[in-house]
């Protein structure tokens, strides 16, 4: 059994999450962002992969008080669980994504430093194991159902988008499209990695302009 999995991921006409030099750029405009955050809190945990922790040094958190407090009202934590899929544990102690405003797991492999896991679980973080090289998906999500998540939010990168799509862990996709064209051939885009043959298909949800943009809604079809 897996969680209900949506990746949202806030794209260039031209189809890019970042530039080449892999910063972080605003392509969400504010009322993209306010729906990301009702995601977030209709989530029970955020996904990322450590190269959008290496880069973004994201938080993950919901921003919103009130969506927080509703959540709260609601017998959950103020927050999603974060998750960070780091096969060779290369998480910067001081990630954001570590703070004390919500709980983390972060998910290795075999090779990781075994010092580092401990100074991690020191930390009071919940460090996974699975797979010999990179992160093994299909368990991990396993393991996160186990522990009551049901509803799970990937936010990136494009090399993360790709392998959950790969191994055939996602439900649905929502791309933005903020009214900007990042242009080139390195920068990352909404899926990296090899290409998929066959491609695989997808059903429109739903569409609409928000903002300067517009947001899509996709299903995964197998
Ligand atoms: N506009 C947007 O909505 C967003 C944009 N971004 C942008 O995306 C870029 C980051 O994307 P990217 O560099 O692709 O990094 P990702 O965040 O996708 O992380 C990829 C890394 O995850 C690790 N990993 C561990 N297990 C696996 C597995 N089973 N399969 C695949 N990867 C695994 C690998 O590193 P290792 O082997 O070391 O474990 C891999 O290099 C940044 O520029 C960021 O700004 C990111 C999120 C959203
Ligand atoms: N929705 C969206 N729009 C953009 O323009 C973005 N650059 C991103 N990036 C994602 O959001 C994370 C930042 O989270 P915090 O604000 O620090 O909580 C970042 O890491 C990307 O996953 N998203």
């Amino acid at each position: 059994m897996r969680p209900f999995t949506f990746i949202n991921v806030a794209s260039s006409v031209d189809g890019k999450i970042s530039n080449e030099k892999r910063i972080q750029l605003r392509i969400s405009c504010e009322e993209d962002l306010k729906r990301v955050d009702e995601l977030r809190a209709k989530s029970d945990a955020i996904m990322v992969g450590i190269g959008t922790v290496l880069s973004d040094n994201p938080k993950l958190t919901v921003k919103s008080e009130e969506l927080r407090k509703r959540r709260l009202e609601e017998g959950r934590d103020a927050n999603p669980i974060r998750v960070v899929v780091d096969s060779k544990c290369r998480i910067p102690l001081d990630a954001k994504v570590l703070d004390e405003s919500a709980k983390t797991i972060v998910a290795v492999s075999r090779i990781a430093n075994s010092e580092k896991v401990n100074t991690l679980r020191r930390m009071g973080v919940d460090v996974f194991v699975a797979g010999d090289d990179k992160v093994d998906l299909k368990a991990l999500v396993e393991y996160l159902y186990k522990i009551g998540v049901r509803v799970l939010m990937v936010e990136g990168g494009a090399t993360l988008n790709w392998a959950m799509l790969r191994e055939g862990l996602v439900d649905e996709i929502y791309v933005y499209y903020g009214n900007m064209i990042i242009g080139g051939s390195k920068a990352p885009t909404v899926v990296d990695g090899m290409s998929f043959d066959p491609p695989i298909s997808l059903d429109l949800l739903d569409v609409r302009k928000l903002g300067r943009g517009i947001l899509t809604r996709w299903r995964v079809l197998r």
